[in-house]
């Protein structure tokens, strides 16, 4: 079974292009152990996406580098910075250099999509109403919605304008780091693949990093310079779609090579 390993192409990037790097996580739920030894690195400007099976860890891993999970074990950089130890005030700062796109959007359902766009607005600036409203209409454009979904209700717009909204306000304090949880699941495949492409053209205009959780092997194929795999409680490899079509394990086997995989391969004409 091959270890906790990196494929030749992504071995020795400099410390300073890591924005993300995670050393021997270890996370554990009473008896159950979800990671142990997980090793991950993010760098600059790529999107990276991040699969595995079902319970294998991903919202986990993602909540551990966002501070939401306290880790049994392990390090956690991001912007070269430690994550353990920092104080309220450290934490809130390092939470204004990153955006969250949360599964569904998790748009906060009593404010219309603007009000939700300025509440990260609001927690780190004293803005006047005016210049908020304008920040959020520029967010509301970038993300590819219309003027007139600002004054709308989360209940009152579709699915893939809920995901956009959330990215949104993930991109409302300009952060240079974006962590996006199945950002296309659920969604129909128009809708999924206009999301993939604006995802490619706002890390190439904005010059951001993203971290991706997905199932969404379109996603993959499309957007993502590298993938890492979860199973074994670890990252068991991360490399490039070619890398992981080419890598022996049973689980990337199955995932790479499987009737979806190929459908999605022969779309791109792969
Ligand atoms: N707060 C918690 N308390 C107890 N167990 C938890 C908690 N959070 C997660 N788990 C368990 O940890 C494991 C990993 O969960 P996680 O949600 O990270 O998986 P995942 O890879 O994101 O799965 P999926 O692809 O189905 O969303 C699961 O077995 C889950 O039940």
């Amino acid at each position: 079974m091959p270890e906790d390993k990196s494929l030749k192409s992504n071995e020795n990037a400099p410390d300073d292009d890591l924005v993300v790097s995670v050393r021997g996580l270890r996370n554990q739920f009473g008896s159950l152990v979800v990671h142990d030894g997980l090793d991950l690195d993010l760098r600059r400007g790529e999107i990276l996406g991040v699969v595995g099976g079902s319970g294998t860890g991903k919202s986990v891993l993602l909540h551990s580098i966002i501070g939401l999970h306290k880790p049994n074990a392990g390090k956690i950089k991001v912007f070269g910075r430690d994550q353990a130890g920092l104080s309220r005030q450290e934490m809130k700062e390092a939470r204004g250099e990153w955006g969250v796109l949360f599964q569904e959007g998790a748009l906060f359902s009593s404010l219309t999509v603007a009000q939700n766009v300025q509440v990260p607005l609001r927690e780190y600036f004293d803005l006047s109403p005016r210049l908020m409203k304008e920040i959020a209409a520029y967010k509301i454009a970038m993300v590819g919605l219309a003027a007139h979904a600002g004054p709308k209700y989360p209940s009152e717009i579709s699915g893939g304008m809920k995901r956009r909204a959330g990215l949104a306000r993930a991109l409302a304090l300009d952060p240079d780091l974006v962590f996006l949880d199945e950002p296309t699941a659920g969604l129909d495949p128009i809708g999924a693949a206009a999301f993939d492409e604006m995802i490619l053209s706002l890390r190439d205009t904005l010059g951001l990093t993203v971290f991706l959780v997905t199932h969404d092997l379109d996603t993959l194929f499309t957007s993502c310079d590298r993938i890492a795999v979860l199973a074994e409680k670890k990252v068991i490899v991360t490399g490039t779609v070619d890398e992981l079509l080419a890598y022996d394990h049973p689980w990337v086997k199955d995932y790479f090579h499987g009737p979806r995989s190929r459908a999605a391969q022969k779309a791109r004409g792969r």
